[in-house]
């Protein structure tokens, strides 16, 4: 079976569960085009399993008059059902029958999501085969460990090649070799539907997706791609002397104050790290800094431009607090 990947737009998403004090989500927008992999990322309670149930068709659409949510161009709300059948959806509680066999699960699993009668042999094998279970399938799911039945609800999830494949953390509670598995498995899925998942692990985004979308406390903090979330564009600058000296050498050097975190004391030194929108702003700014420093006869000790990892970024938008410096030292070099 194959079918057109499908895109997603989600504008001005609002939600609030009945007697909540704060809404799980708050005016969220984004847009995923076709093929594309997005890890949506946050923190616990960020509202990533809400936005899925809602995408999914499980949960409905507050609407408000700039509320808009679709898949390949159907609109959630009034064709909820078609929107379904677009999806397919590995929820964070899997709900799988244990007492049936996987092949006996998969085809009643078909069977509900309309997989024509004549076609369902032939689809089980192939989402057994993407998903690592064919030698499985006349196993009892109840005899499973929790990798293979993750697995399970991976194949169930792809049954009828849906153009939206959505997978909330997919990879939670595994030992280390089935997360290995399970992310290569990911990564074998090939650009044949959008994806999309949600992860605490960052490292797994990284190797995994094309894009990030970050919520913190129901809202888009970061819709971007995994490059520009890993863009270099911050100087890291520490001097021999106190933090006085160095405030006077980076506004020599024209940094902008605002972008500026610190200088503080460290040990007889002063360190800074300066925010840039860009990579090249970030060398123009680190040789001006080199330069005032020199003039003012304050000696650096280190002037880099460090690559930001994701672990920092996400730290930075999801805390909204200044970066540990045991997140940033050491990486890059100008
Ligand atoms: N059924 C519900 N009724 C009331 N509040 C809910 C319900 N489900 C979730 N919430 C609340 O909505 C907010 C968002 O929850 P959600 O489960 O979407 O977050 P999440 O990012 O998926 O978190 P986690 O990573 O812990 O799964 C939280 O404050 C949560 O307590």
């Amino acid at each position: 079976m194959t079918r057109a990947p499908a895109s997603l737009a989600v504008d001005h998403l609002s939600h609030r569960y009945p007697g909540a004090a704060a809404p799980a989500l708050r005016d969220v927008s984004f847009r995923v085009a076709p093929g594309q992999r997005v890890g949506l990322l946050g923190p616990n309670g960020a509202g990533k399993s809400t936005l899925m149930r809602i995408v999914c068709g499980f949960l409905p659409v507050q609407a408000r008059p700039e509320t808009k949510v679709t898949v390949a161009g159907l609109d959630a709300t009034s064709q909820s059902l078609q929107v379904r059948e677009q999806v397919g959806y590995l929820p964070e509680q899997v709900p799988l029958y244990v007492e049936l066999r996987v092949r006996e699960h998969l085809d009643f699993r078909a069977a509900i999501k309309r997989v024509p009668r004549r076609a369902r042999a032939t689809e089980i094998r192939r989402v057994a085969e993407q998903t690592g279970l064919a030698e499985m399938l006349e196993r009892p799911i109840a005899h499973l460990s929790r990798g293979y039945r993750q697995r399970v609800g991976i194949a169930d999830a792809l049954l009828g090649a849906p153009p939206l494949v959505i997978l909330d953390e997919p990879t939670v509670g595994l030992d280390p070799n089935q997360v290995l598995e399970i992310r290569a498995m990911l990564k074998s899925l090939g650009g044949g539907q959008t994806l999309i998942f949600s992860s605490h692990i960052l490292a797994e985004v990284e190797a995994l997706c094309d894009r990030v979308v970050v919520l913190a406390q129901g809202r888009c903090v970061a819709d971007e791609s995994v490059a520009e979330a890993l863009r270099t564009s911050e100087v890291h600058a520490r001097w021999e002397g106190p933090p006085e000296r160095a405030t006077a050498v980076l506004a020599a050097a024209g940094a902008e104050p605002a972008r500026v975190e610190g200088p503080v004391a460290d040990g007889g030194t002063a360190r800074a790290t300066i925010r840039c929108a860009d990579a090249g702003e970030a060398e123009a700014l680190a040789a001006a800094i080199g330069r005032a420093s020199l003039a003012a006869g304050l000696p650096t000790v280190r002037l880099e431009i460090g690559r930001r990892s994701l672990e920092e970024r996400f730290y930075r938008l999801t805390s909204g607090e200044a970066v540990p410096e045991s997140m940033s030292e050491g990486r890059g070099a100008a």
